[in-house]
C-alpha cells in the first residue's frame, strides 16, 4: 500500500514570515522522492504539513483522496523520522521493549523485520534507548521508519550521526525492502552525492518555493558541462543557460542546465568541445547558488 499526494499553492507562514510559498506538486505513490533543498529552504515545514504534524496556512494537500490534517486513517499510516536526538534523551525503556511496544501504534509494523534491522544496525538490544550513542539513536529511528512499512514514509535528514558505513546500510535498506513492500517514501537530504541512487524523484525546493520536480532521470539529463577553448565555449555557449564557469590559463568549462541538440551536439564534437556529465549533486548545487556566492 502507498500513498499519493497532491498539494495545491501550498503555503506555511511563520509570524509574518513565508517559509513555503504557494508550492504545487504531486508525488506518485509507490516510489522514492528525494526532497532536496539547502539549509532554511523549507523541507523539514514542508514535511511537517506532508505528516499532518501542522496545518498548512493556505492551499490544499491531497494524500491518498483526502486531507491528511487530523485525518486518523492518514496520520497512522504515515511515519515521519526526524532528528529526535533531544526527544530521546527522555526515553528511558529499553531498545527491544520500545520494538515490541512499536506493533500498538503501527498497523503494519513487522517485528520480525525490526530485530533483523537491530542486528544489522549492531544495536545493543538491553540499552535503555537514552543510553545508545548519537549514531545509534538515529539509526534505531530509522529501524521504527522502515519496520512501520507505512504507506507514507518520511525520513527527514534522519542519518545525522550515522557514519558513513551505517548510512550505506540505511540507503541499501530502503532500495531492497521497498523493493518488496512499495511505500511512499521522502527522504530529504544534503548528502545528495552519496544518497542520489535511491531517488525515482526529485523535488528541489529553494527559499520556499519549488525549483524543479522531474524523475531522477530527466534531472540529470538536463544538466552537463562543455569544455574547450576560451573562445569557442564563449561563442557556444551564449545562449545556452550557463549556470557556473570556470577558466583555467585558456581552458574554459561551462556548466549548462538544459537540454542540447543533435545538431548542436555534433557541432560541439566537431569544434573538439568536450561534453561531460554531471551529477545531481553538482546540479543541486549550481541551480541553489544565491547570487552573492
Ligand atoms: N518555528 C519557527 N519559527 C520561525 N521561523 C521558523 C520556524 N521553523 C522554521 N523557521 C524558518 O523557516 C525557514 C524554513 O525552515 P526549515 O526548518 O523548514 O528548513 P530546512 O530546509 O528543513 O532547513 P535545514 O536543512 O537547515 O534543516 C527557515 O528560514 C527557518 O528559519
Amino acid at each position: 500500500m502507498s500513498y499519493a499526494i497532491e498539494a495545491k499553492e501550498v503555503s506555511v507562514q511563520y509570524k509574518g514570515f513565508t517559509a513555503i510559498d504557494q508550492v504545487s506538486f504531486q508525488l506518485q505513490a509507490g516510489k522514492i522522492h528525494g526532497l532536496l533543498g539547502r539549509n532554511g529552504a523549507g523541507k523539514t515545514t514542508l514535511l511537517s504539513v506532508l505528516s499532518a504534524f501542522r496545518k498548512a496556512d493556505a492551499g490544499s494537500l491531497i494524500i491518498d483522496g483526502e486531507n491528511p490534517f487530523e485525518n486518523p486513517r492518514i496520520m497512522q499510516d504515515t511515519v515521519f523520522i526526524f532528528d529526535q536526538q533531544k526527544d530521546l534523551e527522555y526515553t528511558y525503556d529499553k531498545v527491544d521493549e520500545m520494538l515490541k511496544e512499536m506493533a500498538y501504534f503501527r498497523p503494519n509494523f513487522d517485528e520480525a523485520y525490526a530485530f533483523e534491522l537491530v542486528k544489522k544496525f549492531k544495536l545493543p538490544l538491553n540499552k535503555k534507548v537514552n543510553q545508545l550513542s548519537k549514531g545509534k539513536k538515529s539509526a534505531f529511528q530509522a529501524i521504527i521508519g522502515l519496520a512501520s512499512r507505512a504507506p507514507l514514509t518520511i525520513f527527514d535528514e534522519a542519518y545525522v550521526g550515522m557514519d558513513a558505513p551505517t548510512r550505506e546500510i540505511f540507503y541499501k535498506e530502503i532500495l531492497n525492502d521497498q523493493e518488496v513492500y512499495p511505500r511512499t517514501i521522502i527522504f530529504s537530504t544534503h548528502l545528495v552525492s552519496e544518497a542520489d541512487y535511491l531517488f525515482d524523484e526529485v523535488l528541489m525546493i529553494h527559499n520556499g518555493k519549488v525549483l524543479l520536480q522531474d524523475t531522477n532521470e530527466q534531472v540529470i539529463s538536463k544538466g552537463f558541462s562543455l569544455t574547450g577553448s576560451l573562445e569557442q565555449i564563449d561563442a557556444f555557449s551564449k545562449d545556452l543557460d550557463v549556470l557556473n564557469s570556470q577558466v583555467l590559463g585558456g581552458t574554459k568549462s561551462v556548466t549548462v542546465y538544459g537540454e542540447l541538440s543533435e545538431k548542436q551536439r555534433n557541432a560541439a564534437n566537431q569544434a573538439g568541445i568536450e561534453i561531460g556529465v554531471l551529477s545531481l549533486h553538482d546540479l543541486f548545487v549550481h541551480l541553489t547558488k544565491e547570487e552573492d556566492e
